[in-house]
């Protein structure tokens, strides 16, 4: 969240996943002067997972500043739906700790998913 590039807003996120496998990935939003290609925290998260060969979120972090709860957008929701299980917990902070933690089903709920693809899956490309 301190690295956060968020001059339009002025509202930084940060954004951390812990992988199955025990690793760490964090990223902040990046905004841009054409609004619409600003990329929220979790999306920088998920790629710096998967560019390590990761593809499952055992957490997901979420952390902004203020009263308000920083839930995830619609669009990072889906985002975190592709790589999540089960077992994800996706915890919302603030500056003090986690505020709120959910599973995938809470956060997004009668998702639409890999699964519903019809086979092959293209779930390892
Ligand atoms: O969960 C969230 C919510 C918002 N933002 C970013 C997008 C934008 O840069 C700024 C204000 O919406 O916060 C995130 O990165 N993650
Ligand atoms: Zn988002």
């Amino acid at each position: 969240m301190a690295m956060s590039y968020s001059p339009y807003s002025g509202f930084p996120v940060g954004a951390a996943i812990l992988s199955e496998n025990g690793k760490v990935f964090s990223a902040c939003n990046v905004e841009n002067a054409a609004y619409p290609e600003g990329i929220c925290a979790e999306a920088g998260a998920i790629s710096a997972m998967v560019l390590a060969g990761e593809r499952r979120i055992k957490d997901i972090y979420v952390m902004g500043n203020g009263d308000a709860l920083v839930s995830p957008c619609g669009g990072c929701r889906q985002r975190i739906r592709e790589f999540a299980d089960e077992h994800t917990q996706v915890h919302i902070c603030g500056p003090e700790g986690v505020r709120r933690s959910l599973n995938i089903n809470e956060l997004l709920p009668l998702s639409f998913g890999p699964e519903h693809l019809t086979p092959p899956s293209n779930k390892e490309s």
